[in-house]
């Protein structure tokens, strides 16, 4: 802003923090300008530069045409040297650590290391397959892992990205829409001490080949099934052949991977990701979390959420460092890990910093090199966050929420604005929503309401195709037209506040309708989790009763591990007062009920939609009898 703030703004432009609205509007009412900008702030260099930032003379795609013309490899632009971030061959790319040896010193990785290793892969990979075949990696985003996805991108094939939390069916599926021709994956994943199996469950899964990393050590430990492959036999298909990479250059809406969304809201939705999702999302990690060329980004996650190629690329495309801790990130290996690295931007979804707090893991560990905190995946708690900031002299927690689709989260806080917990400080750089009323109707831009989200539908790196849906359907039918354009649904609800600050209050699927008045769940949850200590979390669903009728709300509860035992009548009570007292007196809790532990997606989210039917099932049962 300090640099074209006056230019583009003229004398309206007083500095970042007072004129950052402004200049926010700007990006979204020009956004050629603004990705013009931003561009050559990050490591993209073009094979043949676009003819054009942003084109929408084909009203066929609704979300534009961008960099048309570009001809690139994003795996290569990751793996250069670049003397406007100060990356030369021995910057260091990767510092990662194993678990269990949380004593020895950090593991570093150069930038000429990490791309030799990357070349001698693809490589082997040009032995193998042919150029665009689908290639899976279901594994721990681990250093190899990451260069294999490097690898799998900069020889011109796409990344089938498998979460390895995964069963052998969910593999299965996934392999079968991605029609991917192998996988990568690893023995075993090492995790908090123990030794879960990964093989066993792929082979299960798909007879497509495997090729298969050791956990630990340099031996497998599993045997393999004829036609799978050692990591070991496959490295050496690369042996004597030449140090240069034939790269493949392909246009930017080449694809370059497939994602699959969480599936909180129905089936997991296979999301193609080109060679523009990369630049969106490390453009926003640039622009919202401030990522710099000396930064050391950590964020627990895995090649198959969408958070495991955003922290890629936003590393390697913006010439910082990235953390690997190979192992569980729940315990105090971890947090020690966080503080050797010298952590400077840390990343985490809510549940992680649940387990950080209530095991006290950042006792007595220095985390005062972090000067960014970020979180997503679900709504954070204002506790939890609090004592996040804590750990690290206060600083801010960025909150981020977007989607596999968008690659790039299209609410997001910004550190020109003050932050507040479990609240996002505006919508993301270049992106443009309004708030739906009931009827489809927007509500001014600068009143305090809540509503479903429509997002302007000109988005740089969110799809226009899906692999296993069509995108018009799911992401347009429906919408209204704002200023000319359909709206792009993204499907959640969210309140603005006074001030101009986003609540997200779950999914638009999620809402309920108590007594002809629409409201969240997440808004009830967030009042019912403090209405008792011995809480760890609740979960609100509506239920609509057999014979007709209004809905009925329903609260189930896990209560925290060394809790008493606590009477589900007495919870009854407490949430009755809480809701009536905080959110609305004409609300009744018709249901409660403790339950161990809820449902959730492999990627840890609240699956209501499950309890959902689950108590139907139960309480429709029980009035049977
Ligand atoms: N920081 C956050 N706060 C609140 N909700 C969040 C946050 N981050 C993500 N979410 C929720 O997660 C959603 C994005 O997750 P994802 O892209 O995996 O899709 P999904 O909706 O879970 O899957 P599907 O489309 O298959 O149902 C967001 O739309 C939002 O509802």
């Amino acid at each position: 802003m300090e640099a074209h703030g006056p230019r583009l703004l003229g004398s309206s432009y007083k500095d970042p923090v007072s004129s950052f609205h402004l200049f926010h509007k700007f990006s979204v009412e020009h956004q050629e300008v603004y990705w013009s900008m931003v561009l050559k702030e990050i490591s993209i260099k073009f094979q043949q530069e676009p003819k054009s930032i942003l084109d929408t003379s084909d009203k066929s795609k609704k979300g534009g045409t961008w960099l048309q013309g570009a001809v690139l490899n994003i795996a290569e632009c990751c793996l250069l040297p670049w003397p406007s971030q100060n990356r030369t061959d021995d910057s260091t790319a990767i510092v990662w650590r194993d678990e269990g040896l949380d004593n020895h010193p950090v593991n570093r990785m150069s930038l000429k290391e990490l791309r030799n290793q990357v070349i001698t892969v693809a490589t082997a990979l040009d032995t193998m397959f042919q150029k665009g075949d689908r290639i899976a990696i279901d594994m721990p985003m681990t250093c190899t892992a990451v260069i294999i996805y490097l690898a799998i991108v900069l020889g011109g094939f796409v990344v089938v990205s498998i979460a390895d939390s995964f069963a052998p069916q969910e593999i299965g599926t996934r392999m079968s829409v991605s029609k991917a021709k192998a996988i990568f994956t690893q023995d075993f994943i090492i995790r908090g001490g123990k030794k879960v199996p990964l093989y066993s469950r792929v082979v299960q899964g798909t007879s497509s080949k495997a090729v298969v990393i050791p956990a630990t050590g340099g031996f497998l430990g599993v045997s393999l099934r004829n036609g799978d492959m050692s990591w070991k036999d496959f490295l050496s298909c690369a042996a004597g052949r030449s140090s240069i990479y034939p790269t493949i250059y392909q246009s930017s809406d080449a694809l370059t991977n497939i994602l699959f969304s969480s599936g909180t809201t129905g089936e997991p939705k296979a999301i193609p990701w080109s060679q523009l999702s990369p630049i969106r999302c490390t453009c926003d990690t640039w622009a919202h979390l401030d990522i710099q060329p000396q930064d050391i980004f950590c964020w627990p996650t895995n090649l198959g959420w969408v958070m495991g190629p955003i922290l890629l690329y936003s590393c390697f495309l913006s010439g910082a460092t990235l953390a690997l801790y190979h192992g569980s990130p729940l315990g105090r290996g971890f947090c020690k890990f966080v503080q050797d690295a010298g952590v400077t931007i840390l990343g985490s979804v809510p549940s992680l910093v649940k387990s950080w707090k209530a095991g006290n893991f950042t006792e007595g560990l220095d985390w005062t090199k972090i000067r960014v905190l970020s979180t997503t995946g679900e709504a954070s708690d204002i506790d939890d966050d609090l004592w996040l900031s804590s750990r690290a002299s206060y600083k801010p927690i960025i909150e981020c929420c977007g989607g596999t689709e968008l690659a790039s989260s299209y609410i997001q806080g910004s550190l020109l604005r003050s932050q507040a917990f479990g609240a996002f400080s505006g919508a993301s750089m270049s992106t443009g929503f309004v708030i739906l009323d009931e009827q489809g109707t927007p509500y001014p831009d600068d009143v305090p309401c809540a509503g479903e989200v429509g997002l302007f539908p000109l988005y740089f790196g969110a799809t226009d195709q899906l692999l296993n849906a069509d995108n018009n359907k799911v992401y347009f039918d429906g919408m209204p037209i704002y200023n000319g354009r359909q709206l792009r649904r993204h499907g959640d609800i969210i309140q603005r506040t006074v001030g101009g600050y986003y609540i997200v209050q779950g999914r638009a699927d999620d809402t309920m309708n108590l007594g002809g008045i629409k409201t969240s769940s997440v808004e009830i949850e967030r009042i019912c989790n403090r209405a008792d200590e011995s809480l760890l979390e609740t979960a609100a669903v509506s239920i609509k009763p057999a014979g007709g009728g209004p809905e009925q709300l329903a609260i189930l509860a896990v209560l925290k591990d060394r809790s008493p035992p606590c009477d589900a009548n007495v919870l009854k009570s407490k949430f009755q007062r809480a809701i009536q007292k905080n959110l609305n007196p004409l609300f009744k809790v018709s249901y409660v009920k403790i339950v161990p532990e809820f449902p959730r997606t492999a990627s840890n989210k609240l699956l209501r939609r499950v309890l959902r039917d689950q108590l139907s099932k139960e309480l429709s049962n029980r009035s049977k009898l």
